[in-house]
């Protein structure tokens, strides 16, 4: 099954209601949440895919430039990974059910290894997924994965080759896994944006590449201030006290989320306090 829909239509909201109500029946057990990235596994109180269903980030051909030649009695399984195998096959034995979320984010390739991975697991090599419901949750009009074929771009015809790549092998079997959907769910009614018509209006058009030049203007009105923008919105003005910002580096959210807090501490008349944490471990190629 597949949830779909514009962004602030509610479909994290309701994965994060079926969760609850999963957890109220003692049936939680039941369930798995799982997203492509760290940050859209944390708003469903997830895991990535990665971690969940222990597959390696990095792939046994590395280049993912190497040629197989198919036909030779070649299993798939040797181009996979799957670590600790019995600790998954026990993690995943009461499982009927796993929620992907952010699915624009979700590559063909990584959609086959979680399809590979979970017939391993469930010990079910003849079915889709090893007999897991999939329900997936998202707005294929949003990011496209990093670095993979998103799951709506269509297969190229066959060219007759008899030579193919680790990574078209992954991306062409990930699209006939995502061909299994059989159920859409369309979620249209607006939640986020509700106490604003007018920008909730200029953003459909923009995840339609519809957009027209008063939606320009409309965007370039609600920039935050800063020096670049001297004019622009003032986040510290109690009209914006529950504006969220959209911003483009993780430095950037926490220097306004920061400012935001000493703001709403200020208003409230409480005390902010600051707690410094120190990196204890050494991590080689970062900066702080
Ligand atoms: N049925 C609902 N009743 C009340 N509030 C809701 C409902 N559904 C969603 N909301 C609220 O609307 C906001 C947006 O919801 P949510 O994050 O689930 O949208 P989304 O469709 O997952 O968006 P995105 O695609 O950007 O992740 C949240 O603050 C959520 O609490």
């Amino acid at each position: 099954m597949l949830m779909t829909g514009p962004g602030g239509t509610g479909k994290t909201h309701v994965v994060r209601a079926v969760k609850e109500v999963m957890a109220h029946h003692n049936a939680a057990h039941q369930l798995r949440f799982l997203a492509p990235t760290g940050s859209a596994a944390a708003l469903i109180d997830g895991m990535t895919i990665h971690k969940g269903l222990g597959i390696r980030i990095e792939k046994a051909n590395k280049s993912g430039k190497g040629n197989r030649t198919i036909g030779e009695g070649e299993d798939l399984s040797v181009i996979m990974s799957v670590k600790n195998k019995s600790k998954l096959r026990e993690e995943w034995k009461n499982v009927d059910v796993l929620f992907i979320d952010e699915v624009s984010l979700l590559s063909a390739q990584l959609l086959c290894e979680v399809d590979y991975t979970l017939r391993y697991t469930k010990e079910k090599p003849q079915d889709w997924f090893g007999g897991v419901t999939l329900i997936f949750s998202g707005d294929l009009c949003q990011y496209p994965p990093v670095g993979g074929t998103a799951l709506w771009m269509p297969i190229a015809s066959n060219k007759e080759t008899r030579t193919i790549s680790d990574k078209e092998i992954h991306k062409r079997l990930g699209r006939m896994a995502w061909k299994t959907v059989d159920t859409v769910i369309d979620f249209w009614e607006q939640y986020r944006m509700k106490d604003d018509p007018e920008y909730a209006e200029a953003v459909q058009r923009l995840r339609t590449r519809t957009c027209t030049l008063d939606d320009v203007d409309l965007f370039n009105s609600r920039v935050v201030r800063s020096l670049d923008h001297p004019d622009g919105v003032d986040m510290g003005n109690a009209h914006y006290a529950d504006a969220a910002a959209i911003v483009d580096t993780n430095r950037l959210r926490e220097d306004l989320n920061s400012r935001k807090a000493v703001t709403n501490s200020e208003v409230k008349n409480r005390m902010s306090i600051v707690n410094a944490a120190q990196i204890s471990a050494l991590l080689t190629g970062v900066n702080y």
